[in-house]
């Protein structure tokens, strides 16, 4: 299969001097995949995110981005390429909906030059693809958290790029959204996009990805199939808790149980 991302031994600290996030990880993403990264709170998800996409500047290893070393490509490159949809994005300006997707199209259009036609259907056909058409003349501004999050999808989409990366995609979404997200991430993955997301719910992986990695003690515990990775022994590893793996249908589900916390509340009680 046509490799996207080559990562190779990469590390990455936010201080010269400070320990560590992770160290040594090695993965490759390939046209399709769609990888889930999974972990506790704080464990480095979201900074190793940023260093797939060359926000943030790995210590050690080497990434590739179709075959070329990302230190080497501007952000205009990195940007036809990858769509990163960050972790809770706040809307400065009242933009139109239809007006943040044509953002998209950004590094494809001359600075001083005006959107095409062509930028204009893939804008359209994005906003329709991802089911918000009804909302592209709404100020952005005045989204919900999950609207917002359908619009960013699509204008990443719109960007046209090889992989996606997104950082919690459902955190906003309803119930229903969120299954409607990973059905959408499960079908552009078979339309040949590359996915990397990262996320709270082993389940999710369930649904749409085709590989996980799950993330401890700065490194990857396990990487693989979601079959092989995602077992109760390594849940109770990654979180702590005791899990139990059900089958349902033609999927597995996870049920984590309680943990009986003996919590001393007796100061409450006299307030
Ligand atoms: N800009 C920063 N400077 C220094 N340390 C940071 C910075 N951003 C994050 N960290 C630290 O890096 C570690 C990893 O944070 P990160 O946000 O990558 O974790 P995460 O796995 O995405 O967490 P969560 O699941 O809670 O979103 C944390 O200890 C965090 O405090």
């Amino acid at each position: 299969m046509e490799k996207i991302m080559e990562v190779k031994n990469i590390s990455f600290s936010y201080e010269k001097d400070s320990p560590e996030i992770f160290e040594n990880i090695t993965f490759n993403i390939e046209k399709g995949d769609v990888l889930c990264i999974l972990g506790p709170n704080g464990i480095g998800k979201t900074t190793l995110i940023k260093c797939l996409n060359g926000l943030h500047e790995i210590n050690n290893g080497k990434i590739l981005l179709n075959k070329k070393n990302i230190k080497t490509l501007s952000f205009k490159e990195i940007s036809k390429m990858i769509g990163y949809i960050p972790q809770g994005h706040i809307p400065s300006f009242p933009f139109s909906v239809f007006d943040v997707v044509l953002m998209g199209r950004t590094p494809y259009i001359n600075l001083s030059a005006a959107p095409k036609e062509k930028d204009l259907t893939i804008t359209e056909n994005a906003l329709k693809n991802i089911g918000i058409y009804h909302l592209k003349d709404k100020p952005y501004t005045n989204l919900s958290g999950g609207e917002r999050q359908l619009v960013f999808l699509a204008r990443v989409l719109a960007q046209e790029p090889d992989l996606l990366i997104l950082d919690e995609p459902t955190s906003h979404l309803d119930f229903g959204n969120q299954i409607k997200l990973l059905e959408i991430l499960e079908n552009l993955s078979k339309l040949g996009l590359a996915i990397v997301m990262s996320s709270h719910f082993p389940d999710h992986a369930f649904i749409s990805c085709n590989k996980v990695a799950i993330m401890k003690n700065k490194k990857f515990i396990d990487f693989g199939t979601p079959e092989d990775v995602i077992t109760e022994e390594n849940l109770k590893k990654a979180y702590g808790i005791n899990v139990k793996l059900i089958n349902f249908e033609d999927r597995k589900v996870c049920i984590p149980l309680k943990t009986n916390l003996n919590l001393n509340l007796e100061n409450f009680k006299k307030i």
